[in-house]
């Protein structure tokens, strides 16, 4: 079967790309499953820059095609903060809790109306001595005044989405797999599908 290597050590994006990927015909792996793995630094300032700099060395490192996701919570009142630096926004390591702290420390004050934000996920899939190829998705909401809900993982307890009246945390995997700016990115992934396979496998 074909093997694709997800270019993440999140387990929370990984979780979920094993269920996105179920329509698809191959086989699933991720950094989990090499755990002598480097973390491939993201010096770039644009999601698809840094998409490209985790699928384009992993894909060399293992001489596979590897597809890697960057992606990251754009909130308007913060002029697009945190951005491409969602992972560690509260600075140090990665750290969910602090993170969502920080947030909404901004945001303090800020009426509901100002609170809009999107998550963005640009998605590179490469394969050694080919283009890489991009595709991405985004997904609106409002950042709630404080955390909400157990499931999912990163900024999900604040991102309220209007279309089920509550945050991502509070909604199943699979709603959130309907909708989310990953699942976005996949549903235009399964369009040009049919194009990686003959120029990548
Ligand atoms: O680079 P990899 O190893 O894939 O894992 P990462 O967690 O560092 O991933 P990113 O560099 O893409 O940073 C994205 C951050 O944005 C946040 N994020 C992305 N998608 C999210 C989602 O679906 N729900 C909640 N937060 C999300 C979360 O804090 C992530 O750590
Ligand atoms: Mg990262």
């Amino acid at each position: 079967m074909k093997k694709i290597v997800i270019a993440s050590k999140n387990k929370g994006k990984i979780k979920e790309f094993e269920t996105l990927f179920q329509t698809f015909d191959v086989e699933i792996l991720s950094l989990l499953d090499f755990p002598e793995a480097v973390d491939v630094e993201e010096t770039g300032t644009t999601f698809e820059a840094n998409a490209r700099l985790k699928a384009e060395e992993i894909a060399r490192v293992y001489q596979c095609v590897a597809i890697a996701d960057d992606s990251g919570l754009v909130v308007d009142a913060l002029d697009g903060r945190p951005g491409v630096y969602s992972a560690r926004f509260a600075g140090g390591q990665k750290n969910d809790k602090e993170n969502i702290k920080k947030v909404l420390q901004e945001l303090e004050g800020v009426p509901a109306e100002q609170r809009t934000a999107h998550f963005t996920c640009v998605l590179a899939i490469s394969c050694p001595q080919r283009p890489t190829r991009f595709v991405s998705g985004e997904c609106q909401g409002i950042i709630t005044e404080k955390p909400s809900g157990s499931s999912g993982f990163g900024y999900d307890p604040i991102f309220y989405v209007p279309e089920y009246k509550k945050t991502f945390a509070e909604i199943s995997a699979e709603e959130k797999n309907e909708i989310s700016h990953r699942a976005q990115a996949m549903k235009k992934l399964k369009d040009i599908w049919p194009e990686i396979e003959k120029e990548f496998f």
